[in-house]
């Protein structure tokens, strides 16, 4: 592992955060990793609102450089440390990994992040929030299934991993421990899902690895 004196704010089950940690892992970088932990509404707090005005995690501090947003993130990180690299050079092919990453991180995440959950459990009804996330994921795999058909090797783009991959694989996990969702509609994601698995900068990026993970999730 490179050395560098990077830190990551992130919590444990974000699926933001887990993007981010799949990337330093896969370029081999060391960091920080600084516990926010979103239920006690850490990230509300003066210092951490400071860092990041939207109270979100992740944020990636180098120095002094703060850049929140997992795909800012990882583009930064892509442009400083060129070791594998998370975009393929094939045109088509980097603009499946584009669109990959924006279907999960516009048109699935948001609508499942916890200010949404607490706004329809208290405005709308507990019982609404599951269905709610829900279907927007399966719209949202439905999507990428598409997408990924004829493009698809070992991954999502092809028998490297790429940027697609880190933004697929945070959502399917959340998909399955949190929301219930059956993978067998999906093929190439379960089949992408059980690759993700064998790969050590995915399994060490892993919520339930992470320090700020509670013991029961272990
Ligand atoms: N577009 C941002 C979204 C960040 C985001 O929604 N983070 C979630 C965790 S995955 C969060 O901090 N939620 C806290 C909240 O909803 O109050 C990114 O990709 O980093």
């Amino acid at each position: 592992m490179e050395e560098q004196n990077l830190k990551l704010y992130s919590y444990w089950r974000s699926s933001c955060a887990h993007r981010v940690r799949i990337a330093l892992n896969l370029k081999g970088i060391k960091y920080d990793y600084k516990a926010v932990n979103l239920l006690k509404g850490e990230n509300f707090s003066p210092e951490f609102s400071k860092l990041n005005p939207l109270n979100f995690v992740p944020v990636l501090e180098d120095g002094d450089i703060v850049i929140c947003d997992s795909l800012a993130i990882i583009i930064y990180l892509e442009d400083k440390y060129p070791q594998h690299p998370l975009l393929p050079t094939d045109r088509q092919k980097k603009a499946i990994n584009y669109q990959a990453a924006s279907i999960v991180s516009s048109g699935i995440q948001p609508l499942q992040n916890l200010s949404v959950l607490k706004y329809i459990r208290e405005k709308v009804g507990p019982h609404e929030q599951v269905p709610w996330v829900r279907s927007h994921i399966i719209r949202g795999f439905t999507a990428l299934e598409k997408l990924l058909q004829g493009h698809a090797g070992k991954y999502a783009t092809g028998d490297d991993v790429y940027m697609a991959d880190l933004f697929i694989e945070p959502q399917i996990q959340g998909a399955v421990k949190r929301f219930n969702v059956d993978m067998a509609e999906f093929p190439i994601l379960s089949r992408l899902h059980e690759a993700y698995n064998e790969l050590p900068a995915f399994r060490d990026a892993a919520p339930e690895k992470q320090p700020d993970a509670p013991e029961e999730s272990k």
